[in-house]
Parts: C-alpha cells; sequence; structure tokens
C-alpha cells in the first residue's frame, strides 16, 4: 500500500482551493475538514464546497467529518464526489451500517477516534472499514502541538490490524511535521495528514515530499 501523505487544506487559502489543490499536486489525497461546530468548535466547510474541489483537484479527496449525526450525512459525502470518507465513532450511531453505506457508495470507509476514545472497543468493527485515522490533537482546529501520548494506541492499533490479517490504512492527524512524522510511521501509520506544515512551507510540494522520505525511511 506505502506512505501516502494528505494535506489539509484547513490551512489553505480557502479563496483559492483549486490553486491550493495544484500547489499540492505530489500528494497522493487531499484531506478535507469538515466541521459542523457542534462535534468540534469550528464551522468549515460542507457538500457544495466538496462537490466543487471534487471537480477541481487532481487528488482523491479525503474527507474527514467532525459532524454530529454522520450516520444521516456521510453516504451524501460519497455523492459529492469524496474517495473515502471518514466519521467519528463518538457521534456515530450506528457506524457498522454508515461504514456499509459509504462502501456501497464506492468510497473507502474510515472511522476517526479521538485522543482519548481507546481502540480496542472497536476491535470487530475494523473489518468493516478501509481505515482507521487516530486523531493526534484535539479536532477542531490545525496548527496545534501534536499529542505524542497517542503513540502508544497507534501501535496497539497496528497489532490489531496485523493480528486480523486485515490490509486497511491507518492514518494520523494532527500535528504531523518533520519532527513528529517518524514516530508516527515506526510506530505503525501510513497515511499522514499534514495542515500547517505543508501549507506555512515555502514550497508546499517539497514539504510533502520531504515528509514521505522520512516516513519511508522510519519503515525501512
Ligand atoms: O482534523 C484536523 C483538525 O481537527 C486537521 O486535519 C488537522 O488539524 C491538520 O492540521 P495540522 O496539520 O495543522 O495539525
Ligand atoms: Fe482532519
Amino acid at each position: 500500500m506505502g506512505i501516502q501523505i494528505a494535506p489539509s487544506i484547513l490551512t489553505a487559502d480557502f479563496a483559492h482551493l483549486a490553486d491550493e489543490a495544484k500547489a499540492v499536486s505530489d500528494a497522493e489525497w487531499l484531506h478535507v475538514d469538515v466541521m459542523d461546530n457542534h462535534f468540534v468548535p469550528n464551522l468549515t466547510l460542507g457538500m457544495p464546497v466538496v462537490e466543487a474541489l471534487a471537480k477541481a483537484a487532481e487528488q482523491p479527496l479525503d474527507c474527514h467529518l467532525m459532524i454530529e449525526d454522520p450516520d444521516r450525512w456521510a453516504p451524501g459525502y460519497v455523492e459529492a464526489g469524496a474517495s473515502s470518507v471518514t466519521f467519528h465513532v463518538e457521534a456515530c450511531r450506528a457506524p457498522i451500517r454508515t461504514a456499509r453505506e459509504i462502501r456501497a457508495k464506492g468510497a473507502r470507509a474510515a472511522m476517526a477516534l479521538r485522543p482519548a476514545t481507546p481502540i480496542e472497543p472497536y476491535e470487530d468493527m475494523l473489518a468493516e472499514l478501509d481505515m482507521v485515522l487516530l486523531m493526534t490533537v484535539e479536532p477542531g482546529f490545525g496548527g496545534q502541538k501534536f499529542l505524542d501520548v497517542v503513540l502508544p494506541k497507534i501501535r496497539r492499533t497496528r497489532d490489531l490490524v496485523t493480528k486480523h490479517g486485515l490490509d486497511i490504512w491507518i492514518e494520523i492527524d494532527g500535528g504531523v511535521s518533520a519532527e513528529t512524522i517518524e514516530r508516527c510511521a515506526e510506530a505503525g501509520a501510513d497515511v499522514f495528514v499534514a495542515g500547517s506544515a505543508v501549507y506555512s512551507a515555502d514550497n508546499p510540494n517539497e514539504m510533502v515530499n520531504h515528509l514521505r522520505t522520512l516516513a519511508e525511511a522510519a519503515t525501512a
């Protein structure tokens, strides 16, 4: 499967999203943070913007739903053009049904966990997923400090995936940078969201490639 870098457009210029997607053309995915000011104390964008970006961007869209009632909204994001739809398990009432609906519509289904949410209660759910997203900051804002207290959970998640012989991604989101990515890769992550580290770099594409090189070297 290989290392994937997913720049988060949360810290990009929202007035020029198509250009901002082009600025990270070397990235495998584009991470889109949907926030509803209920599940998290911030409001970003929704389905119409995802639909427009899906047409404008070359990379597949990795939609991270930080919203209440993802059961109701998640399938609509697939119809809007997302290649991957991630719901927060803390907000989801029927995660198995929601994951199946996302997959049935043709996208990757992913489950996100806040930093303090344990993975173990969801062990049996892993087979229903294409990806697990482990937050390494409290969801809601870009530019926060990486929480290294989550590192053991990355390892435990990788162990569970291996134990069940599954072929699913482990994505890390929050505070990923050249300083933190190697520790996440060593712990077993293979998809890396990076917002401020990429978009505050002089050359965002160079930073994308630098992050991938660091992660690959850490797992070689
Ligand atoms: O989901 C998120 C915040 O809730 C963002 O994807 C994340 O914070 C990325 O930004 P940065 O790399 O600056 O931490
Ligand atoms: Fe995110």
